[in-house]
């Protein structure tokens, strides 16, 4: 099988690699949160990390910002090692637990913003506190946590990434500010050509955000590619049929998942063959149905679409 994905020339046809991971698996005491994830995701995307609690989401993204080494295979950033100083500067990570100093104000917090990073944009940085009222002269420890959200996403603005890694960093905000700031994430994304992965439970979101996907579950990759490319390489076909059995012509499909109710009857595939004709009417699954069909049964065969593969023998140094 040809992968398309112009392995080894980052930059290549077919552009160039944010993230490339090459059989990473990560075990802890308990056993792997993450085994053998092979993929790409090609730079310039807003990519949805999607997958049931436990699932290995922040472990992925905890070895792409250096926060964890993997225990086998190798994961790259923009071709540099997570620990480089390259990767370092071009990536930032926005986790679940905002890791700001209390004591700070906010104005300090991004003066060592601004310290810290040589990138430093403090007017992006500003611009996010002011469009939420949050006072520059308050304590962190003080603020709200959705404000505490806000300031932690200025942080990471203000670093101007090259791969921005957001683990479900919006829980905390109310709908309206979450809708603000996931707009203005997307707008500057746009602008600046900044890839985002970003892990969310919320998948009805995912319609409008997310042009990429990666789906895990139990540290196993299931779905990835482009949005499109994934949706169009399913299926749903409906019908009437209630003897609780799979009909041989669906079953001649690669079957993700069906479902019975009362006469109703619906399947989740990737097609064979054709699929119109016949008793059943066929349509193009929409984003949530097809990840609520992967996430309801993680026996179904992974498919990893031809931009987001890698071959196995191209194992990095
Ligand atoms: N420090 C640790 N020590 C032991 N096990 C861990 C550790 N961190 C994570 N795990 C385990 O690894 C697995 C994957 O965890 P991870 O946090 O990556 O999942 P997740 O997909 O981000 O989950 P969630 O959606 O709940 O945030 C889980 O079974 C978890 O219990």
């Amino acid at each position: 099988m040809s992968n398309g994905t112009g392995y080894g020339g980052y930059g290549g046809l077919t552009g160039e690699s944010a993230m490339e991971a090459h059989a990473v698996g990560r075990r802890y005491r308990r056993g792997w949160a993450l085994r053998d994830c092979s993929f790409r995701l090609p730079a310039g995307r807003i990519c949805g990390l999607v997958g049931p609690n436990g699932a290995g989401k922040t472990t992925l993204m905890s070895i792409a910002a250096n926060l964890l080494e993997p225990t086998t295979g190798t994961l790259r950033v923009f071709g540099a090692a997570p620990q480089s100083a390259e990767a370092g500067r071009r990536t930032a990570f926005l986790a679940q637990e905002k890791p700001l100093f209390k004591r700070f104000t906010v104005a300090e917090t991004l003066r060592l913003g601004r310290e810290l990073n040589p990138g430093w944009d403090q007017r992006a940085a500003e611009d996010m506190v002011r469009a939420g009222n949050v006072p520059f002269e308050a304590k962190i420890g003080t603020l709200s946590g959705g404000q505490r959200t806000r300031v932690a996403f200025a942080v990471a603005f203000g670093k101007r990434p090259d791969l921005l890694l957001l683990d479900e960093p919006m829980s905390d905000l109310d709908p309206l500010v979450r809708h603000e700031l996931m707009s203005t994430l997307l707008a500057e994304a746009a602008e600046r050509g900044t890839t985002v992965l970003m892990s969310t439970h919320m998948i009805a979101e995912l319609e409008n955000t997310c042009d990429y996907l990666l789906v895990i579950a139990e540290g196993g990759l299931r779905l990835a590619g482009e949005v499109d490319e994934l949706r169009t390489a399913h299926a749903v076909l409906t019908g009437v049929h209630s003897d609780g059995r799979t009909p041989p012509e669906v079953a001649y499909h690669t079957v993700v998942e069906t479902r019975t109710s009362g006469r109703q009857f619906t399947a989740l595939v990737r097609p064979d063959g054709p699929v119109s004709g016949g008793p059943w009417q066929a349509s193009t699954p929409n984003l949530e149905e097809l990840l609520l069909a992967y996430l309801r049964s993680p026996e179904a065969p992974p498919l990893i679409s031809p931009s987001s593969y890698v071959a196995p023998q191209a194992v990095a140094a």
